[in-house]
């Protein structure tokens, strides 16, 4: 089995055809972004999502006009009763706001008892596309202490920057070359993301430590529709690899599901600003035709 952890904090990997995934990430009530995406997203991957919701935003599509963190005891209680409970075959972490917060979700990971801990996913979110913060300034660290956790980290351009203390890369070699110095330092794989940088192409790479394993080149979608693509593609890519075992290949296949739900988002007429993704566009597809 592909993995970064050592053998010991794992148990035996099964492909798991519906598999059970579970979201620690905020609430995003436009239902664009957040635990209501991430939940989207796993379901049209074929999972069962569950959600433990780290911080609530009042945010709509044009912004996010209010943060609210519950205590962080609340969030390692959700944590604690699901997993007394239920098996998890992958989890996808997001938005965690503070440090507290950061540090309750390690110290869950670091305490996965005796059924191992299942292969994790972070989503290092820091900033809403619309410019608003959703983590604190400091508890960058906090997150990076997560990476040494996680199977895979997913960040954009500037959220990779933030990680290794650089500036942002001007040029997608850039981005690959600081994907390659995030791997190897927390032993890590690193999706690059090329969403943020300028021009028709929208390149991703699987980068592990000791190099580049996939580049998977796309097509940017002219649209407004990109909110949440981000949380998408994190909690479609733990769902899928739960059901196959191939990061590479969950990689590919969840890149071009989200170029479809990008394309398919304006149809869905939510809001004035920038838009969801439509993460059943294919379900959409065959009601029509059938
Ligand atoms: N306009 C687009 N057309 C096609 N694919 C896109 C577009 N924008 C982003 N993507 C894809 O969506 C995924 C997320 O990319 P991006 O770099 O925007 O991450 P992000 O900033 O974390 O997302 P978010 O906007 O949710 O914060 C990547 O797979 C990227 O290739
Ligand atoms: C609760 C929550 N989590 C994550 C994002 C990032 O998504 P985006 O960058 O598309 O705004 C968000 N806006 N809200």
């Amino acid at each position: 089995m592909p993995s970064t952890l050592p053998a010991a904090a794992r148990p035996p990997w099964r492909p798991r055809p519906v598999p059970r995934v579970l979201s620690v990430a905020g609430s995003d009530p436009s239902g664009g972004a957040g635990v209501q995406a991430d939940l989207k997203a796993v379901a049209a991957a074929g999972g069962y999502g569950m959600a433990a919701v780290t911080a609530l935003t009042a945010q709509s599509t044009r912004g996010v006009s209010a943060v609210h963190v519950p205590p962080p005891s609340f969030l390692a209680q959700q944590l604690d009763t699901l997993r007394a409970d239920v098996a998890m075959d992958g989890v996808k972490i997001g938005m965690l706001a503070s440090a507290e917060v950061a540090e309750v979700v390690a110290r869950w990971l670091d305490g996965s008892g005796p059924a191992g801990r299942p292969p994790v996913v972070v989503d290092p979110v820091m900033v809403a596309t619309s410019g608003d913060r959703l983590l604190e300034p400091a508890a960058e660290d906090a997150v990076r202490g997560l990476l040494d956790r996680a199977d895979v980290v997913t960040p954009n351009v500037p959220e990779l920057a933030v990680l290794l203390g650089d500036a942002d890369a001007p040029s997608w070699d850039g981005v690959l070359d600081q994907a390659l110095r995030l791997a190897d330092r927390h032993d890590v794989l690193v999706v690059a993301k090329g969403g943020h940088l300028a021009g028709d192409e929208v390149p991703d790479a699987l980068v592990g430590p000791r190099g580049v394993v996939a580049e998977l080149p796309g097509q940017r979608v002219r649209v407004s529709s990109t909110h949440g693509t981000g949380c998408s593609l994190s909690s479609g890519l733990v769902t899928r690899y739960a059901r196959h075992g191939s990061w590479e290949r969950a990689l590919r296949e969840t890149k071009s599901w989200l170029a479809g739900a990008i394309t398919a988002g304006p149809a869905l007429e939510v809001g004035g600003g920038r838009g969801p993704v439509d993460h059943f566009w294919a379900l959409r597809e065959a009601l029509v035709e059938g």
